[in-house]
């Protein structure tokens, strides 16, 4: 196979794996937004819809490490995502934080690892968790994932939690942010006094 007849394959695999993966994620919305007692079509609405609810792929590669303990490949952090997918190379790495102990997800072939992000925290006004995770090092092995990410736009969709799921009892427990303040805001560590209210 060329170069270009190879490229050419890649981008035809990559459209088809897109189109199918979007399918996913507004099956996964509707049993999140029924979930939280809403209408089924209400979190793929607030998220941005067909339209404007962006799929971003990262691929991360992970050498191998001849002290393991002593490297991370990726440090803890949460997604800013509403939800990431996630494949493997079949090669056990990522950990969740669960009940205060670092968890290994397993590797269950022909399956996709699926997190709730940042995103989906706020919206759901902490109902849905943003998972804690980090990626460890092998040994013996290189790791690879394709970590894929499903974001509102950047600045169209004000970010805040639901008004349906805001009672006396369960008041905001997030100011309102666009998805670019959001980013500011994990990328240098900003408080949350310091979000300025979006227009
Ligand atoms: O490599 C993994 O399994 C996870 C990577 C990750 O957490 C990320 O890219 O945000
Ligand atoms: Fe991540």
């Amino acid at each position: 196979m060329s170069l270009e007849e190879y490229h050419c394959w890649c981008s035809e695999v990559m459209k088809e794996f897109a189109e199918r993966l979007r399918g996913v994620v507004s099956k996964m919305l509707v049993m999140l937004s029924l979930g939280l007692g809403l209408e089924e079509g209400k979190l793929e609405k607030e998220l941005g819809g067909m339209e404007d609810l962006l799929l971003q792929m990262k691929i991360n590669y992970y050498p191998k490490c001849p002290q393991p303990d002593l490297a991370l490949g990726v440090e803890a952090h949460t997604d800013v995502s509403s939800l990431s997918f996630i494949l493997h190379n079949m090669v056990p790495g990522l950990q969740v934080y669960k009940d205060s102990k670092w968890v290994t997800a397993k590797c269950v072939p022909d399956s996709m690892i699926v997190h709730i992000g940042d995103t989906l925290e706020i919206l759901s006004n902490g109902t849905y968790k943003s998972i804690l995770h980090r990626g460890l090092v092998n040994k013996e092995k290189v790791r690879i994932s394709w970590a894929v990410f499903c974001e509102p736009p950047k600045e169209k969709i004000v970010l805040k939690p639901l008004p349906e799921l805001v009672t006396d009892k369960t008041p905001p427990k997030f100011p309102p942010r666009t998805f670019a303040q959001h980013l500011q805001y994990k990328l240098f560590k900003k408080t949350q006094e310091d979000f300025v209210s979006p227009k």
